[in-house]
């Protein structure tokens, strides 16, 4: 289980992030930009949380700070009771994290990378090519696993960090945008893989801007804005802020009641 409590993060502005005038984004003030301001939520063991917010809300920044990547400047972050901030290096064995970014090494092969990861988290031998095994079949990649990883597509890539991400077996999977740019067929693998992880009991915390997905997958909902967390509450609660099973509607609905829009 994660729990993740009153979390905080402000960066300081250097002049040329500065907004001048009307426009100002309210979260700019005394030379920091306060990015994340108060964001909090939880995701137990089989459930998985959509992470849902106007562009630029803090949903980034706050799975970063999960990923122990940022330091919160308060707030905590517990997963089955430890807290990673102040335990980072439990907090890096603990979480899968796939980044924006897909952080795969150009010149390794898509195997290469996967099992690369693997053995920095200690696996070797028989373990290490099992576990590869299992995650190239779950995530199909066995048509491009020789393929270098500057030459691969983008959704060939996005399997391989995905791959990458949970290949320790990691307590807590956090996705930033697991399915943004893919095609329909790599979706449906990614969302299929994600519907695994959930069957096999582990927490999975994903944002996305794709409310089809959520209807797919998720059990809660936490919906942040201006680096506030403003709704944390299951699936059915979500949907009972809109008219029907209209997703949108209830997106909407909440960020208008939290004056938002
Ligand atoms: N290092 C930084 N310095 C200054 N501001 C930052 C920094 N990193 C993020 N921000 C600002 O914090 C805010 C939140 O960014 P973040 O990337 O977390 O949003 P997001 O919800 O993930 O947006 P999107 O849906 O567009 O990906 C943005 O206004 C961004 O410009």
């Amino acid at each position: 289980m994660i729990e993740v409590k009153a979390l905080k993060k402000r960066f300081k502005l250097t002049k040329e992030h500065q907004q001048k005038g009307k426009s100002k984004d309210v979260r700019e003030h005394d030379g920091y930009f306060h990015s994340v301001q108060n964001v909090s939520f939880s995701c137990s063991q089989g459930e998985v949380l959509g992470l849902l917010g106007p562009n630029g809300a803090g949903k980034t920044t706050t799975l970063r700070m999960l990923s122990t990547a940022l330091t919160p400047d308060s707030g905590h972050i517990h997963i089955n009771g430890q807290n990673i901030v102040k335990k980072p290096l439990i907090g890096r064995k603990s979480i899968g994290f796939l980044s924006g970014s897909t952080g795969l090494y150009g010149r390794l092969s898509a195997r290469e990378n996967v099992e690369y990861f693997a053995k920095l988290h200690g696996l070797k031998g028989k373990t290490l090519k099992l576990r590869c095994e299992a995650l190239f079949d779950m995530l199909d990649m066995t048509s491009f696993l020789d393929k270098r990883a500057e030459h691969l597509s983008t959704g060939m890539k996005q399997k391989a960090s995905i791959a990458r991400a949970v290949v320790h077996q990691p307590d807590v999977v956090v996705l930033d945008e697991p399915t943004t740019g893919l095609d329909i067929m790599t979706t449906q693998t990614v969302i299929n893989f994600i519907r695994g992880l959930k069957n096999n009991g582990t927490p999975v915390i994903f944002s996305t801007h794709h409310l089809d997905e959520v209807a797919l997958l998720c059990d809660r909902i936490c919906v942040i804005d201006k680096g506030v967390s403003f709704f944390d509450d299951s699936i059915a609660q979500f949907k009972a802020q809109g008219n029907s099973e209209e997703l949108n509607q209830a997106f909407m609905n909440l960020l208008q009641g939290a004056g938002h829009v």
